[in-house]
């Protein structure tokens, strides 16, 4: 799957009346890499990502998808480049599971030319990389809650975009599907940024993190240089120890009040 390289540039949101949401933010998203942004509830999350798929104009700065202003780019250009994939999803779609799936296919293509043999296999390969091909014909509206949320996951894969933003991914699923689903996006390409409320899972598969506290950026980087016990403490108010794990080498978090 392609990549971009994206690049946020003194980015800023306001609501035409009222105070600042996002204060300005600047970070950098290599090719391929997993940015994860954390924060208390109301720290700008979703905010900053409704900027980077362009949903919001943000009041200030630029984003950048391979050196292009997301802005400067054709509606469909967009809708080829970038999925998102929101906490959300609506239970009253009217469609089979492979019916949704298959709309990530709509922006490549052309008129109302119906898939070709391509766009089969590719809507087949993302329903099995889902755990999904058994749901294939079952209607969207009698699927779980995780579930729901994993066939979203496979239509914004079966979109094959240059960047895949992800509002909370996780929440829903349950701990194998929580680390089945982080494992396979960092595998699969696309650049991806995703908002995560569990800093362990950021911790274990983010290649940055970018932490947001009350709308302002206030640290960006590698997640074991950011996510120290001082700075969680002062971000979300808890007490944390931070322990490193034998034999993977990962950091562990434990929180307390
Ligand atoms: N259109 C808007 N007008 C005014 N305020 C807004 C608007 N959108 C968001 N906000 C405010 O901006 C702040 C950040 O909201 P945002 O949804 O980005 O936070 P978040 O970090 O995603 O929070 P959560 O973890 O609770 O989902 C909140 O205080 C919210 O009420």
């Amino acid at each position: 799957m392609r990549s971009a390289a994206l690049r946020v540039e003194g980015l800023s949101w306001a609501p035409r009346r009222g105070t600042t949401v996002l204060h300005p933010t600047t970070f950098d998203v290599a090719p391929g890499h997993v940015l994860g942004v954390v924060g208390a509830n109301g720290a700008g999350k979703s905010t900053l990502l409704r900027i980077l798929y362009r949903y919001l104009r943000p009041t200030t700065g630029q984003v950048l998808l391979d050196g292009v202003d997301i802005w400067a780019m054709s509606a469909q250009d967009v809708a080829r480049s970038i999925a998102v994939v929101l906490q959300e999803q609506p239970a009253d779609f009217a469609l089979t599971v492979g019916e949704i799936v298959a709309l990530g296919r709509t922006p490549h293509r052309s008129g109302l030319i119906s898939a070709g043999d391509g766009d089969a296999r590719i809507v087949r390969a993302a329903l099995a990389r889902l755990d999904l091909a058994a749901f294939a014909n079952r209607m969207f509206g009698t699927l779980s809650g995780g579930e729901r949320q994993r066939v979203m996951v496979a239509r914004a894969l079966a979109q094959e975009p240059r960047l895949l933003i992800l509002d909370e991914p996780t929440n829903h699923l349950d701990i194998r599907h929580q680390l089945g689903v982080l494992n396979m996006l960092r595998t699969l390409g696309p650049t991806i940024v995703t908002s995560l409320h569990d800093l362990n899972l950021a911790a274990t598969y983010t290649d940055t993190v970018l932490v947001l506290s009350e709308g302002h950026p206030l640290a960006c980087g590698l997640p074991s240089e950011v996510l120290t016990e001082d700075l969680i403490a002062q971000t979300f108010g808890v007490r944390v120890q931070r322990q490193t794990l034998v034999p993977s080498g990962n950091a562990h978090l434990t929180f307390h009040l």
